[in-house]
């Protein structure tokens, strides 16, 4: 079948095709019901429950896609979101400062993407490193140097701003005819190994567990920017409803991800004290129990304080506490 003709009426959502944000972002499609096929080696795949096709993308390609309106929604990395947004806004003054409109007929401002939420995956820290045994120990030292790195459009913001601190200028980063003293060197993988080749003295890149960063004898000396995995949309999705319901789905299934169901049975004259504890996203579900004096609370708890929540509830008499894994949402925001 071509697929590309079949892309008439659908919301285009575009997906990591590769890479650390892949298993994580099928797994929320998964928990969101979005059912599809995805044939052998093809980067679209139609949904077979909903009017919806999915694009299969670099992950740093994806803020392209979507901010151009060419794809209404995708998941993708808030750095590559970062350094998309980094560039169109570079492009808008240029154009400015060469007296052309950056305005739509609509009177917005063209190019750009909107976050609709954080996903709770794929953190990292974008960060300035440098040889462990070298000369540089702040990122002021790196001015006029050689950085080697994948986002050259947050690293030259970053460099420009730096630069015009030091030279005393103020605010100068918003300056397009600013010449940058730092050079940045455009590298698209395996970026940690440009210091000790000799081609750049610093470099601009990602950092999660920080073992590559270790292994390749280099040390962080500022963070440009920390990111996770986030849903992103176009200005103008070609069903914005679609969007919603997508979006509403998702979110059901990461507040599901991050909760879970607390129930327990305590002593009426306790209730000040437990649901303290335990207030609930909006608030306790409580029921009478049979025997007088008693009730029964179920109420959900953020999963990585459940621990703690078990123990202070004991300390205060409640008892026959169970704890449910859920399944999925519909809550709002989590
Ligand atoms: N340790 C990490 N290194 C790189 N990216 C990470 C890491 N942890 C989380 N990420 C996120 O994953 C996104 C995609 O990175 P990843 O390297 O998996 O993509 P890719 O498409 O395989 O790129 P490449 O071909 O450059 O390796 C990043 O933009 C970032 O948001
Ligand atoms: O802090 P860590 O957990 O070690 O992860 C960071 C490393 O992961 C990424 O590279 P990736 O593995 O994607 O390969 P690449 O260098 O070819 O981009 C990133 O560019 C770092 O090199």
């Amino acid at each position: 079948m071509d697929l590309v003709n079949h892309l008439e009426g659908r919301l285009l959502f575009a997906v990591p095709k590769k890479g650390r944000l892949l298993q994580a972002a099928l797994n929320l499609l998964e928990g969101a019901d979005i059912q599809f096929r995805r044939e052998n080696r093809l980067d679209i795949a139609l949904c077979k429950n909903l009017p919806v096709a999915l694009i299969f993308l670099p992950a740093a390609d994806i803020p392209t896609f979507v901010g151009e309106g060419r794809v209404s929604l995708g998941i993708t990395g808030r750095d590559t979101v970062a350094e998309h947004a980094t560039l169109v806004e570079a492009a808008r003054r240029a154009h400015r400062e060469s007296g052309k409109s950056t305005l739509t007929e609509d009177g917005e401002e063209v190019g750009g993407c909107q976050e609709i939420m954080d996903l709770g995956f794929g953190s990292c820290k974008l960060q300035v490193q440098v040889p462990v045994k070298g000369p540089y120990q702040s990122p002021n030292d790196l001015i006029g140097k050689n950085i080697g790195t994948s986002f050259v459009h947050l690293a030259e913001d970053y460099f420009a701003k730096l630069e015009a601190e030091q030279s005393g200028a103020n605010g100068s980063s918003s300056d397009s005819s600013r010449k940058l003293k730092t050079k940045i060197i455009e590298l698209s993988g395996s970026v940690e190994a440009a210091c000790a080749l000799g081609v750049a003295d610093g470099i601009v890149d990602l950092v999660e567990s920080g073992e590559t960063m270790k292994a390749a004898g280099l040390q962080a000396i500022d963070t440009v920017i920390s990111s996770t995995a986030v849903l992103i949309k176009s200005k103008h999705p070609t069903n914005p409803s679609m969007v919603d319901l997508i979006a509403s789905r998702i979110l059901g299934v990461i507040t599901a991800q991050k909760y879970v169901l607390c129930q327990y049975n305590v002593k009426r004259d306790a209730l000040p004290r437990v649901t303290n504890i335990t207030p609930g996203k909006r608030a306790p579900t409580i029921n009478a129990l049979e025997e007088a004096g008693w009730v029964a609370i179920s109420v959900m708890v953020e999963k990585k304080k459940i621990a703690t929540v078990m123990d202070e509830l004991t300390a205060v008499g409640a008892t026959d506490i169970l704890v449910l894994i859920i399944a999925n949402t519909r809550t709002g925001a989590p």
